[in-house]
């Protein structure tokens, strides 16, 4: 099937350098693909380039099968056929909430019904005769949505849509935009700097590090098989400890780490997150048998102990005198620092990066 939304090869270059640096992308309809990187990445110089607000130095935009941008040609935003949602949405204070969602159609009776099925959509059903001031900032935010869906574009582009809303009212509004987008079928691109947000709506994130994207893969898998240690890192906090390989294996309080391909000497970094290390009690200067699946577990003392709300967080000093790890515990579990434990993770939750190439991407 066709890709709704294809880029190969974007590149822009901007203020000397390439903010965007031969980004390709593809997205089907009824997919949402979130681009995910830190502030200055590149992504938003992406979505405008896609959107024609802005055009590329090389590489092109292809909408609905059809090059709209290339090195010889270049149609403007408002031939693309793309909606467009972005943070500050602005609605027209002087339109009704009717007005405001039929803005871009023709004045006629089939507009009439798409309005009205937009308001039921967004459920706003009722609302249609209010100006914006008189809605929250989440109606006027749903009244923004419905706007942007009323002309049915196949493509859909967001940039940091809720990032103006509050919290609580932030996770009901992003729950309903899915939803309606996915009963509209429309192919999403959503640009956004939080983990948390791309992991609850996308079907498929593109990590993006200075102009490039490093990793392309569903929410699971990039939680699960980062790429390297900074894309770990972009996900939760993380515990690193360090190595260096000799005959493809490092050495670290937690027994031998495969570390296949990497030449003797090269120095590693031993990655996993603090909620899947576990932690058992010391019996008599003894801790829990090793197993193929759990490792090897290590000894430590206990550092310091919070309490976080959802999770005890407690840090450790393992035997060695110099790796430091933590593990969350999701309940009340503060140890007194002194206390000596054993820690264990599986092995399957650990990734080994060579350290060099790692600072280099980060
Ligand atoms: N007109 C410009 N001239 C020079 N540099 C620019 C221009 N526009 C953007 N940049 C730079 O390009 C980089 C990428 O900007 P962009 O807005 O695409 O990043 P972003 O990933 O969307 O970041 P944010 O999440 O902060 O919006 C930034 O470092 C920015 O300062």
């Amino acid at each position: 099937m066709t890709p709704r939304l294809q880029t190969d090869g974007l590149v822009r270059h901007l203020g000397g350098r390439p903010v965007v640096d031969g980004i390709s992308l593809s997205v089907p309809a009824g997919q949402v693909t979130c681009l995910l990187g830190p502030s200055g990445c590149g992504k938003s110089t992406t979505l405008r380039i896609i959107a024609g607000v802005d055009r590329q130095d090389a590489g092109s935009v292809s909408l609905n099968g059809r090059v709209v941008s290339d090195d010889a040609r270049h149609l403007p935003p408002e031939r693309r056929g793309v909606g467009l949602m972005f943070q500050d949405f602005a609605l027209f204070p002087h339109l009704t909430v009717a007005q405001n969602i039929g803005f871009g159609l023709p004045r006629d009776g089939v507009s009439t019904a798409r309005v009205e099925e937009l308001l039921k959509r967004v459920d706003l059903v009722g609302y249609g005769a209010k100006h914006p001031h008189e809605l929250s900032g989440g109606e006027q935010q749903r009244v923004a949505l419905a706007r942007a869906l009323a002309p049915r574009p196949g493509i859909m582009l967001m940039d940091e849509p809720f990032s103006g809303l509050d919290n609580r009212l932030r996770d009901e509004i992003r729950d309903a935009t899915l939803s309606v987008l996915k009963e509209e079928g429309t192919a999403v691109l959503l640009v956004t700097h939080e983990p948390d947000e791309a992991m609850r709506m996308a079907d498929e994130i593109a990590l993006m590090r200075a102009g490039r994207i490093v990793q392309k893969a569903a929410p699971y898998n990039i939680y699960n098989a980062p790429v390297d240690r900074a894309a770990a890192a972009f996900f939760s906090d993380i515990n690193t400890l360090t190595g260096t390989v000799r005959g493809a294996l490092t050495q670290t309080p937690f027994g031998q780490f495969l570390a296949p391909g990497l030449p003797d000497g090269t120095e590693v970094d031993i990655v996993f997150r603090p909620q899947h290390v576990r932690i058992d009690f010391d019996r008599g200067g003894k801790g829990p048998a090793p197993t193929p699946l759990e490792g090897t577990p290590a000894r430590g003392t206990v550092q310091r102990a919070r309490f976080m709300g959802k999770e005890s967080l407690v840090e450790f000093l393992m035997d060695d005198g110099v790796s430091l790890v933590t593990a969350t515990v999701p309940a009340v579990f503060l140890p007194h620092p002194g206390t000596v434990m054993w820690l264990s993770i599986r092995r399957e939750r650990c990734f080994v990066f060579p350290r060099k190439s790692t600072e280099l991407a980060a």
